[in-house]
């Protein structure tokens, strides 16, 4: 802009036949030269592309892309090849989830059967030691799980976790799995024997674990949310029938068949029930047939009938032969009856292990009689409460608890883990592989190919969101619309310049915002299934940003349809006008999924994204000279979207445009559109070389967005030996 402010301060219209010579004032001399070094006007077509030779660049432009695109997905695809063991497996639903053919069964390398023994699992967290208001001193660490955790669980067995709430059920759960998400003020130390294997620290169990809170993307039905994870997993290994009839059993075996055809939904998108989704969140785990199951409260949030039903599935999965290992909360009766094996724990220590029935006698035989009207479960729960009971002081209360742990000490040391010691010290040697850490099963064709189904569907099917945006872009584009009207005057140079210049604006924040709204929260979702080997990175990210293409030439071809024809742009420039909105806009969304990938939350990412976007537009190339700019930010405006797409947009607007310059002595005159150009320092600049630039910014900010998704992935907490 420094020269075109220059350009205004000239007192008069230059003068073509005036010679430097001529002019007094060396400030006017100043002004005259850098206007006689101002475009030559009259041979702006020697020094430019014809139109068509420009839209022929373009299209040479956009097909390379595609064509590297194209490359990549391929190159990448070709890397891992599937190992196809047998093309049609039958699936026998009458044996559950078994296949005949023993090829394909160890293909799935899953276990037959698990016997999980567990001893000495001890969870710490260093923390700063604070000061409490009494002034005595709080500990730096602080025992989550103090170590004295040992037990069994079998398979054809169901054992309850059970204790009040923040003893420590939900954090030994995870640790058992291995799946206590890493933490360096965290250190998690214990033994783990699967079959009588001792476990080797970073190994998570090949379980089938159901989170209490599990995100699902909404707008899939359960039959297709099944069937991507049943086809994720199996991938070439299982035929269409094959793979219909064994998510056809899981959806029977979970008692979700009348759910099946229903979408997901979620706290927004109303879709299948709480219990329904606890239900949807057991059958995608049981895909791989694991021989345990770990449920963390799967029946919180529910209703008596609903928790029935889902304890009554895990029943069934139990008595087929899997081991079942459920945190549990205050069960009823019922719920309670249908477990085998207990697992007491209170403030972070074991407090009983044994049979479900033997429970109520031991804490009578340790001297805590049960109330007459309290349940067995309401007794058992009660006895290993932190809170006083009815007629304890505090200090009784504590002196109960520490009974009842030293006793349990007592009572699992005539546990039968299963382990003979000189067993687990040949064991502990040779088991060092890592046999839970398995990678996905899947091409990375076959990923890319259903997580590109999935997202397009996901998109496709959000009616009300495409319906929302795509009302914006009429409202915004129709305000625009109903405001300029583009003419021929001088005047209509500034109004193209400031319509152009909102466009790009709005264009930037709309993307950005609404990338950064949705892709936080979706990454969540990718990251849990990444981080249990689902699928890879890469394939994830190329279908979501292929994913978002058609949408985003939709929204920009509306509002660009509107905007074009309501204001009088240029005429015979409108596909490329479409083809640079959408540009701008996949630009935009690729530098929003940048700054979402490495956030860790959306609140964090919608926070960074005002300052991005002010400072994209004080270095859109007009509101600060370049001598003006502190050196450490002169970056900045190579890679203000804002800027890239107000250029990209006059470039094509004033192409081949003519301007009446009969109001000449209001200012500088441009006649046409390449002396317009050159008023705001346009004149050596092209389409081709904005949208290459826009190009290199969308690849670098999708290989950052990738880079953030793969170090921000989930790694888990490993279980170091017991000392
Ligand atoms: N990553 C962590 N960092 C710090 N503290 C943690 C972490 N994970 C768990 N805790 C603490 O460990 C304790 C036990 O947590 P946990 O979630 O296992 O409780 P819980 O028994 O499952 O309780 P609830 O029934 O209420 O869910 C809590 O005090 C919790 O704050």
């Amino acid at each position: 802009w420094p020269r075109w402010k220059n350009l205004h301060l000239v007192p008069m219209a230059p003068d073509r036949n005036t010679t430097l010579e001529e002019v007094s004032d060396p400030m006017e001399q100043c002004f005259v030269e850098l206007e006689f070094r101002a475009p030559e006007f009259n041979d702006h077509k020697t020094n430019h592309r014809t139109f068509e030779e420009n839209e022929a660049v373009n299209l040479k432009v956009a097909l390379g892309f595609i064509a590297t695109a194209l490359i990549a997905i391929g190159v990448s695809a070709s890397t891992v090849k599937p190992k196809r063991l047998q093309k049609n497996v039958q699936f026998d639903s009458t044996k559950g989830t078994d296949v005949i053919d023993d090829g394909f069964d160890s293909a799935r390398r899953t276990m037959e059967s698990a016997d999980l023994a567990f001893d000495g699992v001890k969870l710490t967290l260093t923390q700063k030691a604070k000061k409490n208001k009494d002034g005595s001193e709080q500990p730096a660490t602080r025992l989550l799980l103090d170590g004295s955790l040992r037990g069994r669980a079998r398979p054809g067995r169901m054992l309850a976790v059970m204790g009040p709430s923040g003893a420590g059920k939900s954090v030994f759960l995870h640790a058992l799995a291995g799946r206590i998400k890493a933490d360096k003020k965290l250190s998690l130390r214990g033994d783990r024997f699967l079959n009588l294997t001792l476990q080797p620290p970073s190994s998570i169990l090949p379980a089938a674990f159901v989170e209490q809170e599990v995100n699902f993307f909404p707008r899939m039905t359960v039959r297709e949310t099944v069937d991507f994870r049943v086809a994720l997993h199996f991938g070439d290994l299982l035929g269409k029938a094959s793979r219909d009839a064994l998510v056809q059993d899981l959806l029977c075996q979970l008692g979700l068949l009348v759910a099946a055809d229903t979408i997901v939904g979620d706290a927004k998108v109303r879709g299948i029930s709480s219990g329904e989704r606890k239900r949807l969140s057991i059958a995608v785990e049981m895909i791989s047939s694991p021989g345990l199951v770990c449920c963390d409260e799967p029946t919180s949030s529910l209703d008596s009938a609903a928790a029935a039903v889902v304890i009554e599935k895990l029943r069934q999965l139990a008595d087929q032969g899997k081991t079942v290992i459920c945190v549990i909360h205050q069960p009823s009766s019922a719920i309670f009856g249908q477990f085998d094996d207990l697992l007491l724990i209170s403030e972070g220590k074991q407090m009983y292990f044994g049979r479900t029935n033997k429970a109520k006698a031991y804490m009578e035989a340790q001297g805590y009689t049960a109330n007459e009207d309290s349940g067995t479960a309401e007794h058992i729960l009660e006895c290993i409460s932190p809170l006083p009971r009815q007629g304890e002081s505090a200090e009784d209360a504590k002196q109960r608890l520490k009974n009842l742990g030293e006793a349990a000490v007592y009572q699992a040391e005539d546990l039968d883990l299963g382990i003979d010691h000189t067993d687990f010290m040949s064991t502990s040697n040779c088991s060092t592989k890592d046999c839970g850490t398995i990678g996905p099963r899947t091409s990375l064709w076959t990923q890319f190919c259903l997580l590109l189904h999935r997202a397009s569907a996901e998109t496709v099917r959000g009616k009300d969101v495409i319906f929302i945006k795509t009302v914006q872009q009429v409202v915004v584009a129709s305000i625009y619309g109903g405001i300029y009207t583009l003419g021929d005057n001088q005047a209509s140079i500034l109004d193209r310049f400031g319509l152009l210049s909102l466009t790009a604006i709005g264009g930037t924040n709309m993307a950005i915002a609404t990338t950064l709204r949705a892709f936080p929260k979706e990454k969540t979702i990718a990251s849990a299934e990444i981080a249990i080997k689902q699928y890879r990175a890469l394939p994830y990210f190329v279908a979501k940003a292929i994913s978002e293409f058609p949408l985003v030439f939709f929204y920009n071809g509306v509002m660009g349809a509107i905007l074009y024809f309501a204001t009088g742009m240029n005429p015979g420039r409108f596909w490329t006008f479409i083809g640079l909105l959408t540009l701008h806009s996949l630009a935009s969304e690729a530098s929003g999924m940048a700054v979402g990938a490495v956030s860790p939350s959306s609140d964090v990412a919608l926070a960074i994204f005002p300052a991005i976007l002010i400072l994209f537009v004080i270095f859109d190339g007009r509101n600060i000279s370049t001598e003006n700019t502190p050196w450490v930010l002169r970056w900045v405006s190579k890679i203000s979207l804002i800027r890239w797409g107000f250029e990209s947009f006059c470039l094509n607007e004033f192409q081949g445009l003519h301007f009446e310059a009969s109001d000449a002595s209001n200012g500088p005159v441009a006649r046409t559109g390449e002396e317009a150009l050159a008023m705001i320092g346009l004149k050596d600049s092209s389409i081709e070389g904005v949208v290459r630039a826009e190009v290199i910014i969308t690849i670098v900010c999708w290989c950052l967005a990738y880079l953030g998704l793969t170090l921000t992935k989930q790694r888990f907490v490993v279980m170091e030996p017991k000392t």
